[in-house]
């Protein structure tokens, strides 16, 4: 009630900032950035691995080049999310030696953009009433990949973009309209998560029949306008 006031009285600043007209409150900006909060906002979570940047790539030039001699998975086989877990099954040690990859310093930030992502990312953020950000999840190994994920969105997105970044091991806890996302079961704390989750198509999922209600993105040259448009009010 007391925001709804303060919301009403108030007068609003650009992108979804309310400066108080209280004269006590002169000056004191209050974010509002939510959808709710600012009435027809579109916020899109974007993923970053498997969406934007190309882990799966990035992981199997990386494996054969360290690990030359060893058996690996052609990325038309990969079957699952977890790239760990199928090594593992192809012998019990190549679990370590492909964790020992995204482990490695310079890992995240070499990966190469996947095609389309960069621009489509570009071209959210300058649509109206649309919020993007990047939502993705650091690996536990914390000595690179956080760091690495920051340098990478500067260096492909531009240092702006730094204020979009949010990483979180848990993405249920977020909330957004979209999320879009390579991962089939995203799972956390949160049952009901906010957002509607639009699975991208990667090497890894696209052997897997989704729900009839669920949304498929086969590659950044679908129709990513067309859902973005599908969820504005
Ligand atoms: C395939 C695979 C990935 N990971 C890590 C690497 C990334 O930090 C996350 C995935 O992040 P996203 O936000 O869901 O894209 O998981 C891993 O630890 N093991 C794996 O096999
Ligand atoms: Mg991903």
């Amino acid at each position: 009630m007391l925001l709804c006031a303060i919301a009403t009285r108030a007068r609003l600043l650009g992108r979804g900032k309310l400066l108080l007209p209280f004269p006590r409150c002169k000056g004191i900006a209050v974010n509002m950035s939510s959808s709710r909060a600012a009435g027809k906002r579109l916020r899109v979570l974007v993923d970053m691995d498997g969406v934007l940047a190309d882990f799966e790539g990035g992981f199997l030039k990386e494996y054969r080049a360290r690990y030359p001699d060893e058996p690996f998975v052609p990325l038309g086989d990969r079957r699952g999310f977890w790239v760990s877990t199928q090594y593992e099954r192809l012998r019990k040690d190549l679990f370590e030696k492909a964790v020992s990859i995204w482990e490695s310093k310079g890992f995240f930030m070499d990966l190469e953009p996947l095609p389309g992502g960069v621009e489509a990312v570009k071209e959210m953020a300058r649509m109206v009433d649309t919020d993007v950000f990047i939502c993705t999840s650091p690996i536990k190994h914390y000595k690179h990949c956080p760091y690495e994920k920051y340098a990478w969105v500067e260096k492909h997105l531009g240092p702006d973009f730094l204020d979009q970044v949010i990483l979180t091991r848990d993405k249920t806890l977020i909330a957004g309209d979209l999320l879009i996302d390579d991962k089939p079961d995203i799972q956390g704390v949160e049952p009901t998560p906010a957002w509607e989750h639009v699975l991208f198509t990667a090497c890894h999922n696209k052997h897997l029949s989704v729900a009839p209600s669920q949304r498929r993105l086969l590659s950044w040259s679908d129709d990513w306008r067309a859902v973005l448009d599908s969820k504005r009010q």
